[in-house]
């Protein structure tokens, strides 16, 4: 120890033996529950709400599951959550002393969200930035994720609170991004883009949804939100197409009649593919 040592060791630069840890540097890294398993924890942003996101969600867990892979969904979008709706989960989550069950679908998706916690699904949630936070780092510390390979988080839209506790709290292995033409020309998709830039999460790659409607009359294509600028942006920023979506009544309907698991495309075969090559 100096013999100048105020005790203070954030505004001192000497490596003695009495250094204490530095309290300016703080891990927020969250525990995983011990009983629980993930192989790959896949974040889906947007930069924007209303793209599809969830929608999106719920086909790549839906596309791993028909892979052969134990899927699971962890809804961080507490504030709209509608995973268990696409789902038609009526059931509520249970638990015991060793933690919280998630509740598994009809194919056997593990699914935990806020709406499977309230008594009422259209009970609104009217709370403050850090409960919410701190309920999705719940659901990743407290929930029993057993034998999960693709644990996919739907984080709620945009840059803010929870995306930051997300990958500040959770070992996110990679993010795919869901955007739609008319979001592209403006600069919300880039922030997204930016931001796990700057938290040094991979971009596994982007999703173009609503991209144009095939009319069923014609087969003629239609680009409904304008023409896509999708190939530009992610060629700035390297990054891999992954699916352009269409509109199409079949999915929304899927989603409200909670029969996403029956909807069928190739359209997410590639990003399927992409997934698959990071378990092997
Ligand atoms: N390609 C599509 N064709 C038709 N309907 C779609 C398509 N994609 C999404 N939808 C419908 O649009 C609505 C919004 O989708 P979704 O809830 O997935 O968006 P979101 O980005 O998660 O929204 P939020 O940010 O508000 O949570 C849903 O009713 C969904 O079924």
């Amino acid at each position: 120890m100096s013999e100048a040592c105020d005790q203070n060791c954030n505004s001192c630069g000497v490596e003695c033996s009495d250094r204490k840890e530095d309290t300016d540097k703080h891990d927020f890294t969250e525990r995983l529950h011990d009983m629980s398993s993930i192989k790959k924890v896949i974040g889906v942003v947007s930069g924007k709400g209303g793209v599809g996101k969830s929608m999106v969600t719920s086909m790549l867990a839906v596309t791993m599951n028909r892979l052969g892979y134990h899927s699971a969904i962890l809804d961080a979008d507490i504030t709209g959550p509608s995973i268990p709706k696409s789902f038609g989960i009526k059931t509520k989550a249970t638990g015991t002393e060793f933690g919280i069950f998630p509740v598994k679908s009809k194919t056997g998706i593990d699914i935990m969200s806020v709406n499977l916690m309230l008594a009422n699904d259209t009970d609104p949630v009217v709370w403050r930035g850090p409960i919410i936070a701190g309920t999705v780092k719940q659901f990743w510390s407290e929930v029993i994720w057993a034998n999960v390979d693709y644990l996919f988080i739907d984080m709620p839209p945009g840059t803010g609170d929870v995306p930051l506790t997300v990958f500040q709290s959770i070992a996110v292995d990679g993010i795919v991004i869901v955007t739609s033409p008319q979001e592209l020309v403006s600069m919300v998709v880039t922030k997204a883009i930016k931001m796990a830039e700057m938290m040094h999460v991979p971009i596994l790659g982007i999703i173009e949804n609503m991209s144009y409607f095939k009319c069923p009359d014609n087969d003629k294509s239609y680009h409904i939100f304008g023409e896509s600028h999708l190939e530009e942006i992610a060629s700035e920023h390297q990054l891999e197409v992954l699916a352009k979506l269409p509109i199409n009544p079949q999915i929304s309907a899927s989603c409200d009649k909670g029969l996403i698991e029956l909807y069928t495309t190739t359209d997410f075969d590639k990003v399927g593919q992409v997934l698959s090559n990071m378990i092997g």
